[in-house]
């Protein structure tokens, strides 16, 4: 016994270590084929001749196996590619990562007719975004607390077509409760987020400068952003500006004067003190801030380079609405582009491209913030009680092209404010970049074909008519999108069910 024992161990050995290592590998693709996936195999090259790494542009070919980036090959493709591989060739496209969006409002549970996890999601496929996060308000109940963390995963649930993360809000109600805090971080929301100002949502009330202290003290521990909005109200000045001669409801120049650039300024000068005082000890940077959706380009933008400089951990977002879109072109009581903060005049515009251009702005984000139509009063056009938030979800990449393109932008910086630094800020360290062993997550787009957003586009928000790009000739069609290895959306086409997974914070 003892003899044949020993004989075939070898034997024994091989074959447990061939189980072990088949059962071992994820399956995902494998037992889903043909309905996560548009493709039917889970191990694949894709090659283009223009695959944008972290080392540049150039032709090349990357292996997907079972979800992640196997092998990144650069160099003439064609040579380097073995026989009876599959291959998915792209010719002349542009393979990026797929973008992350860390602002949508997806508005599920309790909203789902402002938008939806679903409808979200097949838009985010759609125009390349392979992840996003969800931000805690707009859905009812607001992801305030373990318990709504989990109605939202669970109203989750088989919608996802890309990965989606969750912020956790901060409000007056859990801000003062450090364990209610360390529940909603320790069941997986990647940071914080809080509004200085009212935020439209009345079961999302504002924060102070002392709420957001506790705040950030809770989140220093975990490593975890706090995001803010900020604007804060300065009555005195709201106050002259509805006084004033100026006030017709339907010009957009009424509604710009009810929220000057000092709110974002005076905002951002208590958040720069804030987070300052959270650098003590061993913490020399301090608890990580970020600001959403700049749109100040002034004194806002200064201060946030001296907070920056200083040695502050501060990143800053801005969107593509700001980027694209000038207040002395938005035409009167076409309230698809109310937002806040303001779109501002034509020269902060440009300032705001040069300052992410420098380096000063980090990322970019979509603050896709629908409603249903009727919100949006189209027929008063009245701006100051109209719903504020733009939809744009699935046209971010082209809009950011088409406008950058006038300021010479490069694949790389796309790559770096539309992936790279957001996945950092979300604590995705697996993903945001083509490097071996990340996410096979990638978006392939045309950036030279031109298109109209008309009536014939497939726009897949719930509401297509609140958006503000309607009516835009812009460039830079995606035509595929690949969510850790599956092909999600491919040239008008989505995968038959939605397999994107819920992202938690690691503890
Ligand atoms: N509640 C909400 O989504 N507000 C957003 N809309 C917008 O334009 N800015 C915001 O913060
Ligand atoms: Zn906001
Ligand atoms: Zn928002």
């Amino acid at each position: 016994m003892d003899i044949l024992k020993s004989r075939f161990l070898p034997l024994i050995a091989l074959v447990a270590s061939v189980l072990f290592l088949y059962f071992r590998t994820p399956t995902f693709n494998k037992s889903i084929d043909g309905e996560c996936s548009l493709l039917t195999h889970d191990h694949y090259w894709i090659v283009s001749k223009r695959v944008v790494t972290p080392r540049g542009v150039s032709p090349g070919a990357v292996e997907v196996k079972s979800g992640h980036i196997n092998t990144v090959k650069e160099g003439e493709y064609h040579k380097l590619l073995l026989q009876n591989e599959h291959v998915l060739d792209y010719g002349g496209a542009v393979v990026m990562p797929g973008l992350i969006d860390v602002h949508a409002h997806l508005d599920e549970p309790g909203r789902e007719e402002w938008e939806g996890f679903s409808t979200g999601t097949k838009a985010a496929a759609a125009g390349g975004i392979t992840t996003l996060i969800d931000m805690p308000l707009n859905s009812f109940p607001s992801t305030v607390s373990e318990e709504t963390l989990k109605l939202k995963l669970e109203a989750a649930k088989k919608k996802l077509y890309v990965d989606v993360g969750f912020w956790g809000g901060l409000v007056p109600e859990n801000a003062f409760d450090p364990s209610a805090l360390d529940k909603l971080l320790k069941a997986g929301a990647l940071g914080l987020k809080s509004f200085m100002c009212p935020s439209g949502i009345n079961d999302f009330p504002m924060t102070n400068s002392t709420h957001i202290k506790e705040g950030l003290k809770v989140l220093a521990k975990y490593k975890r952003p706090l995001l803010v909005h900020a604007e804060v109200v300065l009555e005195s000045e709201s106050h002259i500006a509805l006084d004033s001669d100026e006030s017709d409801p339907r010009s957009y120049a009424t509604y710009l004067k009810t929220r000057p650039p000092s709110w974002e300024e005076a905002a951002i000068r208590e958040l720069k003190d804030a987070s300052e005082e959270t650098r003590v000890g061993g913490n020399a940077e301090g608890a990580h801030v970020h600001i959403v959706h700049l749109a100040d380009s002034r004194t806002s933008l200064d201060l946030i380079k001296e907070a920056k400089h200083g040695g502050s951990s501060l990143t800053v977002e801005t969107c593509p609405h700001y980027l694209a879109f000038s207040a002395e072109e938005i035409p009167d009581g076409d309230t698809r582009f109310k937002c806040a903060p303001p779109i501002r005049d034509e020269a902060n515009r440009q300032r705001l491209w040069e300052a992410l251009l420098e380096g000063h702005i980090d990322m970019l984000s979509s603050d896709h913030s629908p409603c249903t139509p009727d919100l949006k009063l189209f027929d008063e056009g009245d701006f100051l009680r109209a719903w504020g938030g733009i939809s744009s979800l699935q046209f971010v990449l082209p809009i950011t092209w088409s406008y950058g393109k006038a300021y010479g932008i490069t694949f790389n910086q796309l790559a770096s404010w539309w992936s790279e630094r957001p996945a950092k800020l979300a604590g995705q360290t697996n993903k945001g970049a083509i490097k071996r062993e990340m996410d096979a997550d990638f978006v392939v787009w045309m950036p030279e074909v031109e298109f109209e957003l008309d009536e014939n586009y497939d726009i897949y928000h719930k509401h297509r008519n609140i958006s503000a790009y309607l009516g835009q000739r812009i460039s830079g069609k995606v035509l595929a999108t690949f969510v850790r290895g599956n092909l999600v959306y491919s040239e008008g086409k989505h995968a038959s069910a939605a397999c994107g997974a819920p992202i938690l914070a690691k503890q």
